[in-house]
């Protein structure tokens, strides 16, 4: 499986997404820059997190003006895994391919720590190698993580089982409905706040994110390879 980490000015989990993807994960992976053109070689596309263009406007707005974004709405709907992981999933948002907004955490911090996770649903491309309801540590490194949407999104999340992780214990921004990560409608596109990518080894404290690219790519394997 290819993946490709997209790189704009600014980001800095692009190193931890790559190094997750060939060093821990073992499959192929190549960094995309913000105006590439054409994202049709790459099975998965992943959004790091970081700091694009600074914050500047609001977190993920003017990432989202970029070239790429066109492509990665394309690459979602040809049904390929998008997933987006903190300023991504800022960025996802914005692209109105999640609902919903990230907005200023509830205690105007910044915050970074390790933080416990419910998997609410494992039955997505993202968490098949998850126990329903399993508790997992994984960190977080955010300014702008405080979830929000309107009464009739969160209806529609929880009706669809769009809620894939919720905070566990403690909710560390204000989340609505301790919301940490969803799915698009149809399940290919998740974005989530905490940093799976900084999960994937006991060496670094911990590897209870590694399952979730495992997901990805056992998903693939199985509608991909299966069929040759
Ligand atoms: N680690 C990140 O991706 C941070 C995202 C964004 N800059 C924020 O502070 O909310």
């Amino acid at each position: 499986m290819k993946f490709a980490v997209l790189v704009f000015p600014g980001s800095n989990c692009d190193l931890d997404m790559y190094h997750a993807i060939k060093d821990e994960l073992g499959e192929e992976v190549e960094y995309v820059w913000h105006d590439e053109q054409d994202l049709s070689a790459y099975d998965g596309i992943l959004v790091p997190g970081g700091f694009s263009y600074g914050d500047y406007l609001r977190c993920g707005a003017m990432a989202n003006q970029s070239n790429v974004m066109s492509e990665v709405k394309k690459a979602a709907e040809a049904g390929k895994p998008v997933l987006g992981v903190c300023n991504g999933f800022q960025i996802l948002t914005e692209a109105g391919l999640l609902p919903g907004a990230l907005l200023r955490n509830k205690k105007l911090k910044f915050m970074c720590k390790n933080v416990d996770l419910k998997v609410a649903n494992n039955n997505t491309m993202f968490t098949n190698q998850y126990a329903q309801d399993e508790v997992i540590s994984i960190p977080i490194a955010h300014g702008e993580g405080n979830y929000y949407c309107d009464g009739e999104t969160l209806k529609q999340l929880q009706d669809n089982n769009q809620i894939v992780f919720t905070y566990s214990g403690e909710n560390p921004n204000g989340s609505l409905a301790d919301i940490a990560g969803i799915v698009n409608e149809r399940g290919n596109v998740l974005g989530m706040m905490p940093h799976p990518e900084r999960a994937i080894s006991e060496v670094i404290g911990g590897a209870e994110g590694l399952a979730l690219f495992k997901s990805i790519v056992k998903q693939w394997r199985e509608s991909n390879v299966n069929q040759a």
